[in-house]
Formats: C-alpha cells, structure tokens, sequence
C-alpha cells in the first residue's frame, strides 16, 4: 500500500492515501452518518463551557471512559464494520486500541481547534490511527514551541494518517474552519487508553 513518511522534528507522520477503497470508505461513511448518537457536547475552555463546533460519538470496549477538555464522554459498543476497520488499523500499527472517537464535521463551520492528544491516560508516545471520510479538509501542524515549524495535509476520503512517536509531546494539530461550501466530513481516531 502506497505510505508517505513526513519528515518533521520530533514528531513521526505516515500517511496511506489510499488505506480504504473509496466504495469501502464510502460504505463506511454512510453507516456512520446514519447513526443516531451523535451528540453536540460542551467542553470547557479556559474555565469557560462552550458547544463544540462539531457531533461526536465514542465507540470503546466495555467500561472505557475517556475524556478531554473537562468532559467524559460515555462509550458505546464498537459496530461490526468499526471493529472490521479496527483490526485493520491495528495490523498496520502494530498496536492494539480500545476506542475510537468518531467527530462529524457537518460543514466547513464545524472544526476542531489547536490541541494535542497528551492525556495521560493515552500513555507516553500514543499512537493514534486517524481515518478521514467524506468532504476532504486540511489538517495543520505546528510544533509547540518552535513557530517556524508548520505542516499542511489534505486529508482524503479514505485515508489513514498514523501520529506516533513524541508527536503529541511536541507538536500540536488542528481542523480549521474553511469558506468553501462543503459537505460533511467524519474522522475516525483509534486510541489505546491504559
Ligand atoms: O478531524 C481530524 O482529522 C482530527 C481530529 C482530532 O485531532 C482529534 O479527534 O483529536
Ligand atoms: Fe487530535
């Protein structure tokens, strides 16, 4: 399978363009958008509680919680075709992960801003598996401390992008908001939580 490596300073990206067939990640796609648990869930932002510019839904093993930004969210159990993928995810990780936080973008409004993935729970060097369905978008990069340092990836329909490594330690990431009247889009991040 055609992988990219991106060479960046303490931070390790692979990117498979092509991880699903398009027929697959479009099955996929549609099975996940016609759930009906997705939920608009408040996060707390400098001590202040605001709406998350995006629905979520976290799938998890059996009494997993996981949560960010002074939330906890409540698991459901993984769908068959989630598992399918999991497995997918872990052969060529070589990890296990025991959730999966679905985010739908509905438009180019909804949006996920600057942050990392360092919760404790997630352990040192978290490896996380981020599978992007639907409306392509662009996903940035910065290093935490060091301005200069930046990366830009559209993210397609389809596509796997692994962060490993000391990424999360240093570097953080977003999904801006863009003008462009667009679609939905679903990301995928398969965790490991200790
Ligand atoms: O939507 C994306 O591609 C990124 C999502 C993300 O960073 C997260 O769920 O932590
Ligand atoms: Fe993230």
């Amino acid at each position: 399978m055609n992988a990219e490596t991106t060479n960046l300073n303490n931070a390790s990206l692979i990117y498979y363009p092509n991880f699903l067939s398009p027929p697959l990640a479009t099955k996929i796609y549609d099975q996940l958008l016609s759930l009906s648990s997705w939920k608009q869930e408040p996060i707390k932002i400098f001590g202040k509680e605001i709406m998350q510019p995006r629905l979520t839904l976290l799938f998890g093993e059996t009494d997993m919680k996981y949560g960010y930004s002074g939330i906890k969210m409540e698991t459901e159990p993984f769908p068959d075709f989630l598992r399918e993928l999991k497995n997918d995810c872990e052969s060529v990780t070589n990890t296990s992960f025991n959730v999966c936080l679905a985010n739908l973008y509905r438009d180019g409004s909804d949006s996920m801003g600057w942050h990392s993935d360092d919760e404790k729970e997630l352990g040192d060097k978290p490896v996380i598996a981020s599978i992007s369905l639907g409306e392509e978008r662009m996903f940035h990069l910065k290093h935490k401390t060091n301005p200069e340092e930046k990366y830009k990836k559209r993210l397609q329909h389809g596509s796997l992008l692994i962060m490993q490594g000391s990424t999360q330690k240093f570097w953080k990431h977003q999904l801006p908001k863009t003008k462009k009247g667009i679609g939905p889009r679903i990301n995928l991040t398969f965790r490991k939580i200790y």
